[in-house]
């Protein structure tokens, strides 16, 4: 019997079957090819996707490796791009850039985002970063509104090991925040976010500029002119975190008479005066460590390592005490042009040929010294130089008007190309050995998940690239060379990750269609061998003596090519009929917006009340952070006289302030500053009721604010008494963090006082929070335009994940 031809049915653009299973789209029928047409942007060796987020440089785009064979599992990363035109206007942006660059060339830690490479060309400098596919870190405890311990201890583990990593190398990253912290796909913490980060020297790690965000920095940085101990900052910092983690809200967000916070001197007399409170929820053990470390005297501050010690942390002790040099050890594997150089700490790394006088180094020391204006001159071409003279930074100089079309990359060397291909046979780390029993379908794994599991330890480390090769298969030598000779790497390294690590994303699953217009670029399939390393391209790439960091900056500087945004030239997107080239680049160019500018003039704006103090450094004792128990914290005696003080300067760049900026917009911004606070106080606005769920999970109707705008007892008390004494922004009387009048013993006090005599205000803190998560339109309050309200608090929310203010 001949069989029945298949039905065929039209509904809108899409052919399905009878049984209504969609076949295949008609535009694919009509235009066999269009689907290989799209247009797709590129930036080097990446096709450039949808944006991730969006930061003071611009946009964070998703990208991902362009595949060259069927069985090639595209890499992602995530490209910071910064315009290069905006950075000639902005030194402080400049230096940020570089800052951050340095430094994360250096770090390689599980908790510490992977600096993969730096690309440039003619329009943008692109910090090419692993991807980070779990999101955003304030999000996760939006949607869940607290964590719970287990869980806020694991990742406060996490990020106290990265904090101590880094602190090991001599850096401080200053501006730790939770919107500065981003979760991987399995939950795990990668600090982010290194431009204000500096170096300390053993010898003197006092430092006098004031960065961070208001409700995350230290105290001394804010009321102090005196210099401050670096580390310590960083430690106040996490503690901040910590307290949202548990909480899910930040510490001293309730001074109803600076609801928003914007008044940051007064924000610090409030912080330094009131008494650390908790909500009930948090236990006992918890709370003993973050009176240890929110202590607004520095040096009875506890230190990280202390930290590493505390009670609470001891599930994961384990994981705490690797050693740095561990991590070392893994970068000394997936890098290793760094580790031909020795000691991958600062000193011998970061500095610059030009300045042999070790005393010379100063606070800038992560950038890469270098006559800028010098090297704004036309690229060195490659093929000029020769092996011996590849750290030759004049060269660059030297070589300006050759054809730029030939330039590559700085810093290459002609061997050891096969120290890029990690023979993960040969030389397994301690991880792989751990992990490689979870080998599966002929293909190595170090971690079937991408992680592994300390011994001893229930905190699993993200594994970084480990998904390896089939062996055999390593690298690829017959491979075309990366050949985008337009686009220059920026430091004297390349690091192809020749094993891109397990992730759930593919470009054809990419949750942000919206803005993505390469959805529909053919890739291969997930669990297919990883992108082979390119051997003769490691070799042109790499520079193991690590002198040419001044040529790299030249070249960072110099080698402007006249080449804009590629097209995909090659793979199977490139069998397309012309391109158009403006809607491929359009995304991109639309990085620096109006908008964008104009906010950033803002945050300078901000800056009015810096100003550059001159007083002389401070020598601090080195603190006694042996002891750590459970126990309170005796009281601490004064170890310094009260002082009369201006908020720490700021920045350099508060004098440009921009008279264009009408008072309506700084108003606005003001108003909006602080992400937790500022979303806080909107909403309290506006409702007078919420109804909430306690820890226990009981429905209580949690008052948000009482009509006389008071949200507790001491609080108010303390409003009372300060509202006296703060008449003139400029010159407050604040009290000096290191005196004794809010220390450990006294705090713990009336600490548990004051939450006892108001046991909503955290619940309601927390609501405010949870009323945030995305996927609910609503939150039951009484009688309001929930929707109307509901967006603007995520509008204030996002704005404030893109422009947290930093003084
Ligand atoms: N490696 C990454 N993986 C995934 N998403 C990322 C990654 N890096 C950044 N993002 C996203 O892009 C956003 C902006 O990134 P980032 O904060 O690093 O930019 P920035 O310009 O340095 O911003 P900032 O204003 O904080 O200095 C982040 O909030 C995050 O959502």
């Amino acid at each position: 019997m001949a069989s029945v031809p298949k039905r065929h049915t039209y509904s809108g653009n899409v052919v399905t079957d009878r049984n209504h299973h969609s076949v295949q789209k008609t535009n694919d029928i009509l235009h066999p090819i269009r689907k290989n047409q799209r247009k797709h942007a590129t930036f080097g060796p990446y096709i450039v996707g949808s944006t991730l987020g969006e930061g003071e440089f611009g946009k964070v785009k998703l990208g991902w490796t362009k595949a060259f064979s069927p069985n090639e599992v595209p890499k992602q990363v995530a490209i910071k791009l910064i315009r290069r035109d905006s950075i000639k206007k902005d030194a402080d942006k400049e230096v940020k850039i570089y800052r951050e660059i340095n430094a994360l060339k250096h770090l390689t830690h599980p908790n510490i985002i992977y600096l993969e490479e730096v690309l440039q060309n003619s329009k943008y400098i692109g910090i090419v970063l692993e991807f980070v596919s779990g999101g955003e870190f304030y999000k996760y405890i939006q949607r869940k509104r607290r964590l719970k311990e287990s869980s806020a201890c694991r990742l406060f583990a996490q990020l106290i090991s990265g904090v101590d990593y880094m602190h090991s190398k001599g850096l401080v990253h200053r501006d730790l925040k939770l919107e500065n912290l981003l979760l991987d796909k399995h939950e795990n913490l990668v600090i982010t976010d290194f431009g204000f980060v500096n170096e300390f020297f053993e010898d003197n790690e006092l430092m006098r500029t004031s960065c961070g965000s208001p409700c995350y920095a230290a105290p001394e940085l804010v009321v102090s002119t005196k210099a401050y101990e670096a580390r310590k900052a960083d430690v106040w910092s996490c503690g901040v975190i910590l307290y949202a983690m548990l909480a899910g809200y930040l510490p001293w967000d309730d001074d109803h008479e600076n609801p928003t916070g914007d008044d940051i001197a007064r924000l610090y007399q409030y912080i330094t005066q009131t008494p650390l409170k908790f909500p009930e929820y948090i236990t006992p053990v918890p709370r003993d460590l973050l009176r240890r470390i929110l202590v607004p005297n520095p040096r009875r501050r506890v230190s990280v390592r202390a930290i590493q010690r505390h009670e609470w942390l001891k599930p994961h002790h384990a994981f705490l005490s690797i050693q740095p040099n561990y991590w070392d050890e893994q970068l000394r594997k997936e890098r290793p042009q760094l580790s031909t150089r020795g000691d991958v700490g600062r000193h011998t790394t970061y500095s610059s040929p030009t300045s042999p006088d070790p005393k010379s180094r100063d606070r800038n020391s992560l950038i890469i010294e270098s006559t800028m204006e010098q090297s704004r001159v036309s690229p060195q071409p490659l093929a000029s130089r020769s092996a011996s003279s590849t750290n030759d930074s004049s060269l660059i100089l030297n070589n300006a008007k050759m054809n730029e079309k030939e330039l590559r990359v700085v810093g290459e060397h002609p061997s050891d190309s096969t120290k890029y291909v990690r023979d993960i046979k040969n030389s397994p780390s301690p991880i792989e050995q751990t992990t490689a029993r979870h080998s599966s379908k002929g293909k190595k794994h170090t971690s079937v998940a991408g992680l592994v599991t300390i011994p001893g330890s229930p905190t699993t480390v993200r594994t970084r690239d480990i998904l390896s090769e089939p062996i055999g298969q390593v690298s690829d030598p017959g491979r075309k060379a990366f050949t985008q000779e337009e686009f220059h790497r920026i430091g004297n390294y390349h690091v192809p990750r020749s094993r891109p690590r397990p992730t759930s994303y593919y470009p054809g699953l990419s949750r942000n269609n919206a803005d993505n217009s390469l959805m529909d670029i053919p890739v291969n399939k997930l669990g297919a061998t990883g992108r082979s390393s390119d051997s003769k391209n490691l070799d042109r790439l790499y520079n193991p003596e690590g002198k040419s960091l001044n040529a790299v900056h030249d070249s960072t500087k110099a080698t402007i090519s006249n080449n804009a945004i590629m097209l995909l030239s090659e793979g199977p997107a490139a069998k397309t009929s012309p391109v158009d080239y403006h809607h491929a680049i359009g995304d991109l160019n639309a990085v620096d917006q109006p908008t964008t500018e104009a906010i950033v003039k803002m945050n300078e704006d901000l800056a009015y009340k810096a100003a550059e103090s001159g007083s002389p450094r401070e020598k601090i004792d080195p603190e006694n952070d042996s002891m750590i128990s459970t126990k309170k914290e005796p009281n601490a005696s004064t170890d310094d006289e009260g002082m009369e003080t201006q908020p720490e300067n700021v920045s350099r760049s508060s004098k440009k302030s921009d008279a264009s900026l009408n008072k309506e917009n700084r108003k606005n911004y003001d108003r909006k500053r602080f992400s937790f606070m500022s979303l806080y106080s909107s909403l309290n606005g506006s409702r007078s009721t919420v109804e909430s769920r306690n820890s226990k999970g009981n429905s209580v109707a949690v008052s948000s604010r009482n009509p006389s705008g008071q949200s507790n007892k001491t609080g108010s008390k303390i409003a009372q008494q300060q509202s006296g004494t703060i008449s003139d922004n400029s010159v407050l009387k604040v009290p000096n963090p290191d005196s004794n009048a809010n220390d450990g013993g006294k705090r713990n006090e009336t600490t548990d006082n004051a939450e006892d005599r108001n046991p909503g205000r955290s619940v309601r803190a927390s609501v405010m929070i949870s009323t945030l998560r995305e996927d609910e339109n609503t939150w039951s309050s009484e009688g309001h335009n929930v929707d109307a309200q509901t967006s603007t608090a995520r509008k204030v929310l996002n704005f404030f994940k893109r422009r947290s203010m930093r003084v």
